[in-house]
């Protein structure tokens, strides 16, 4: 099967200038393929690299080295290498992207900040603003905060607003940094049943996952990261 995202000897360090130029390597050459329809669990210690690498797959952090190729508007891109515009276009169509944390806008509704990569798509605001709404309600949102901004949302609810956002239109790679993390056993199961129908549509998934039996329901492959060029286990 042809790969959806490939990693070639990528690397990764932070240089802290203001303490004596102190190197802190968090990976070191690693390659791997991760294919369409598979979820792929990134596992280790605290520290070990998990979020870094899903963020420099996302392009947040720049990559130290290596390439990181995607298939975006049906070319080969490398994303350690792209301009900031190609980024752009690649996060509203290609990878999508739950963040541990909602980033939250003042005074934007719940349900705007929901339906705002079907906005960006130019979906109409009528069959976005449904959709939104089936997803919150799906994450178990309560209809009276869905026009109220999430700044004073509880972290679980600001947690299944991010997760309704960054699943309500499809991408061919998903990026998930502990989406359950705040979560009760109920709308975790929500999630697991949105990442397994993402799999179903040919979605490619990286996830921080800590619950083992979450791990276990999802995973297809766990990739240990604790020894900085990581391995399958
Ligand atoms: N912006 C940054 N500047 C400096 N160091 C950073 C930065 N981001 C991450 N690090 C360091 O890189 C290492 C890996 O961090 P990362 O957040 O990727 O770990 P993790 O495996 O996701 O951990 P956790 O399970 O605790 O979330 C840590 O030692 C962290 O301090």
């Amino acid at each position: 099967m042809e790969w959806a995202l490939k990693l070639i000897d990528i690397g990764k360090d932070f240089v802290f200038h203001h303490q004596h130029g102190t190197r802190l390597v968090v990976l070191d050459n690693f390659s791997m393929d991760f294919f369409p329809g598979e979820t792929a669990i990134l596992s280790g210690p605290s520290g070990s690299g998990k979020s870094t690498l899903l963020r420099m797959i996302y392009a947040g952090y720049k990559t130290g080295k290596g390439k990181i190729l995607i298939k975006h508007n049906n070319q080969q891109v490398d994303i350690a290498a792209a301009s900031p515009s190609i980024i752009y276009s690649i996060r509203q169509n290609t990878i999508g992207y739950v963040s541990q944390f909602l980033r939250i806008v003042p005074r934007v509704s719940a349900l705007d900040t929901v339906i705002e990569p079907l906005i960006a798509r130019n979906i109409s605001e009528s069959i976005a603003r449904k959709t939104g709404k089936q997803m919150l309600d799906r994450l178990n949102i309560p209809q009276n905060l869905w026009h109220l901004s999430a700044a004073t949302f509880s972290g679980g609810e600001q947690q299944r607003i991010n997760i309704a956002r960054g699943f309500i239109a499809p991408y061919p790679i998903l990026l998930l940094d502990e989406p359950t993390a705040s979560l009760d056993a109920r709308n975790r199961q929500v999630v697991i049943e949105l990442i397994q129908e993402a799999i179903g549509n040919s979605t490619c998934v990286l996830a921080i996952f800590h619950d083992k039996s979450d791990q276990k329901t999802i995973a297809d492959r766990i990739i240990d990261m604790s020894a900085k060029s990581f391995q399958e286990i």
